[in-house]
């Protein structure tokens, strides 16, 4: 029973929570060890919002003031408002009459149905139960969800939303249970987690977590309203919520009113930002979850203050008029709705019209005293029910085409292919120059030359002889240095694109072309430093110029000079060995990730298949698409389905290297493919004009909720980098800019060293 609003606990955003915590801790504990209630949230894509209404006891004031109970909640759906008394007849000198007594008003007995309604008698914990509770998991299936708390002043919304220590409110309840949840899912998803904390006081917006000048309002195209400038605060577990809130209600505003001790004077908006990240798969949801504790409604005459209280109570009124039209619009399906009528409105867009699953927990009174606010409560409640909202899952892969997913994986498979191919050469290769290694030492060994001739022109043959082999040697150790850091670095960057683009929907083309940029400072060193080899080789030259000339003169040396040559052959052959050796690593581990990667997209392929399928959203062509692809894996080594906790599937498949002759095919098809669909400039002249990216990225660390971007119904392509100036372009294509940098560095600079002339001698 509610006595006095001064009779009652204080409320704890002005009660310390800390030296209540352990009582908190046990009472949370019991509440959340109790069943959920059977109401439930369906994960529709067009849903009701849900109306539940909650009466609390009558205060003190009330009771004594023996005023009339005007609610009587029937069932837990079912309530009547200014039910009609019992009939006892109307006497009037002792006989009874036909008619009513005049004198009496007419009951309205109203007849209201709510999707949950909870009596006197219920506690915050039931409340959450029956109304936040079902939003939790849909929040982790990446649902929009808000719960507001509406009704006149003295209601109960804040008792609802914050409670006492003892009897804690539903944000905390629920915040409580959903890092219960998030513990649960943490084997398999990572979890980032902000919140902000905010209130909107005479049409001002202000952070209650970092006090400063009022806040703007933005529209953002995947977020809807946006607060700029608002601070996001991440946090791991109950404890460091709890401290912030108490924090946040230190600074809301309250002042007491004739009807309220304690009234909130500001709408306060608690939101909770969630991204999740799927481990295996990169999958990412995010979701947004607001909880909103409105200021009460009140009229002039019961406030009993003027001045700025007036103020305060007008702007009140005037954002929850504006709810109320808003409201009225959404419930008659009227394409105009007037949000931008105030700040609470735009900022509720989301949760009335939106993308959102919405509870909204409507608080009154019992008694006669607040009739017409009860009244008007219900009323709105009941408009409230009838408003619809597109939701969707913000889930970055939903909206995917299962077609890229195929292409993606025939492309790993070919490349794979390729990969294998390439590897065989490179033993092979490695195989002959090992057979050559072995020749030119028993050559050396059988010439047995010892030169201990001591003349002028041997001297300048020996220096001559010294200074190639130097530069040979420099040149090893670049051509080692830079061929397998290039390789390593192509392989890198191509692996990085392949797994950070994995989960997002990406033409292909612009994929390839965006990581040609990144590729390019590389392909650029390249230059710089085969600058530098093509310098030595020409020095080589000119030094074997010499000596030949000098052989022509003095001949008694040419054995000399054929031995050091000699020398110089080993020296090359054992270098492009430990070349070959090195890069020969490098291919395997890719060929590993790219196994790997297969694994991934296959399980991933099949997931969200199944997701789709389970929208009944995949058509009898993304079926086919799908078998087709599943078919083409199972049965090939290395490609097991059960790379996902669901998918069932733990066969094992195969990606067969088989056919040299079809891999060149492919890949000579797929060349000619991107040769035919775009190019590239020849030089990076400038730094490409960056565009944003939209994608499910939340960056707390950014003072400003920035585009927590989720894919948008409306707004299904990503935006890319501006496109290249395709008049400017040269003839270097995607893949071959790729595969140039694969090839340069795998084939081409070995087969360099062995087609020298020095090497051939
Ligand atoms: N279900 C309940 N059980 C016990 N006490 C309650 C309950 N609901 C509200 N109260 C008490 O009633 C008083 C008014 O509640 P509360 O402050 O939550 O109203 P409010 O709707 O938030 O008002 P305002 O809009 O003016 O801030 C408080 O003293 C609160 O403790």
């Amino acid at each position: 029973m509610v006595k006095n609003k001064r009779d009652v606990k204080p409320l704890p955003r002005r009660a310390s929570f800390s030296s209540k915590r352990a009582v908190l801790n046990q009472t949370i504990t019991k509440v959340l060890s109790c069943p959920a209630s059977s109401t439930s949230i369906k994960s529709n894509s067009s849903a009701n919002i849900k109306v539940v209404v909650r009466v609390r006891p009558q205060s003190i004031k009330e009771e004594e003031g023996n005023n009339r109970i005007v609610v009587q909640v029937v069932n837990d759906d079912f309530l009547i408002f200014d039910p009609e008394e019992e009939t006892q007849g109307f006497f009037f000198h002792g006989v009874q009459q036909k008619g009513r007594d005049l004198l009496k008003k007419v009951k309205k007995n109203m007849k209201f149905f709510f999707d949950k309604i909870f009596a006197t008698d219920a506690t915050n914990s039931d409340i959450f139960k029956g109304s936040t509770y079902p939003l939790i998991s849909s929040v982790m299936d990446g649902y929009n969800c808000s719960v507001f708390a509406y009704g006149a002043t003295g209601a109960g919304k804040t008792f609802t939303m914050t409670g006492t220590a003892e009897n804690p409110g539903i944000t905390y309840l629920t915040m409580t249970e959903l890092f219960k949840q998030q513990e649960d899912l943490s084997t398999e998803w990572d979890f980032d987690l902000g919140i902000t904390y905010l209130e909107v006081y005479n049409e001002l917006v202000k952070d209650l977590l970092h006090p400063g000048p009022p806040l703007n309002l933005r529209e953002d195209s995947n977020y809807g309203v946006i607060v700029a400038g608002i601070k996001v605060f991440k946090i791991s577990n109950a404890d460091e919520l709890f401290n912030l809130l108490e924090q946040g209600n230190q600074n809301r505003t309250q002042h007491p009113t004739d009807a309220n001790a304690e009234s909130s004077r500001s709408h306060a908006v608690f939101q909770v930002y969630i991204k999740m990240t799927r481990k295996s798969t990169k999958e990412v949801r995010t979701a947004k979850l607001s909880m909103i504790d409105l200021a009460g409604s009140e009229r002039g005459s019961v406030t009993g203050y003027g001045g700025a209280r007036f103020t305060e109570g007008a702007n009140i009124n005037k954002s929850l008029l504006a709810l109320g039209n808003c409201i009225n619009s959404l419930a008659d399906g009227q394409r105009h709705v007037p949000y931008r009528d105030s700040k609470l409105t735009r900022l509720l867009k989301d949760s009335l019209g939106g993308n959102c699953k919405t509870v909204m927990i409507a608080n009154v009174s019992p008694s006669s005293l607040s009739f017409e606010d009860t009244y008007n409560t219900l009323k709105y409640a009941t408009r409230a029910k009838k408003i619809k909202s597109n939701i969707h899952m913000n889930v970055a892969k939903v909206d995917l085409n299962i077609i890229h997913y195929v292409k993606m994986i025939d492309d790993l498979t070919n490349e794979n292919k390729t990969l294998k191919q390439q590897l065989k050469e490179e033993v092979d290769k490695k195989e002959m120059l090992e057979k050559e290694c072995e020749r030119l030492k028993s050559e050396v060994e059988v010439s047995g030359f010892c030169a201990d001739v001591n003349d002028e022109a041997f001297d300048k043959i020996k220096v001559l002889m010294q200074q190639q082999k130097e530069i040979l040697e420099r040149q090893f150790g670049l051509e080692l240095n830079h061929d397998v850091t290039l390789l390593r670095s192509c392989l890198r960057s191509m692996k990085q694109k392949t797994d950070t683009e994995f989960c997002y929907i990406t033409p292909i083309k612009n994929r390839i072309r965006d990581g040609l940029k990144s590729d390019l400072p590389i392909l650029q060193s390249k230059e710089n430093s085969l600058e530098n080899v093509h310098k030595d080789e020409a020095l080589i030259v000119n030094i074997d110029k010499q000596v030949d000339d000098i052989l022509s003169e003095h001949p008694q040396h040419r054995q000399y000079v054929k031995m050091e040559r000699m020398k110089l052959s080993l020296l090359k052959a054992k270098h492009v060995i430990t070349l070959e050796s090195k890069q020969s690593e490098a291919l395997i581990t890719e060929q590993k990730e790219k196994n790997e990667l297969i694994e991934k997209m296959a399980g991933s392929l099949k997931y969200f298949y199944q997701l789709l399928q389970g929208h009944g959203v995949a058509s009898s062509n993304i079926t086919k698409q799908y078998q087709e692809i599943s078919q083409s894996l199972l049965g090939r080594k290395h490609v097991t389905w059960g790379t996902l906790p669901d998918s069932g599937i733990s066969s094992e498949a195969s990606i067969a290297v088989s056919d040299v002759e079809e891999i060149q095919e492919n890949k000579r098809k797929t060349e000619d493919e991107a040769n035919q669909t775009f190019s590239m400039p020849s030089k990076p002249t400038k730094t490409p004009e960056l565009y944003r990216v939209k994608g499910p990225n939340i960056n707390f660390s950014r003072p400003v909720v920035r585009k927590m971007a989720v894919k948008n119904t409306n707004n299904k392509e990503n935006v890319y980098r501006k496109p290249f100036d395709s008049t400017k372009t040269s003839s270097l294509t995607a893949k071959s800019v790729v595969n140039s940098g694969l090839k340069s560095a795998v084939t081409s600079r070995p087969k360099t060293i062995i087609n020298h002339p020095r090497f051939k001698r």
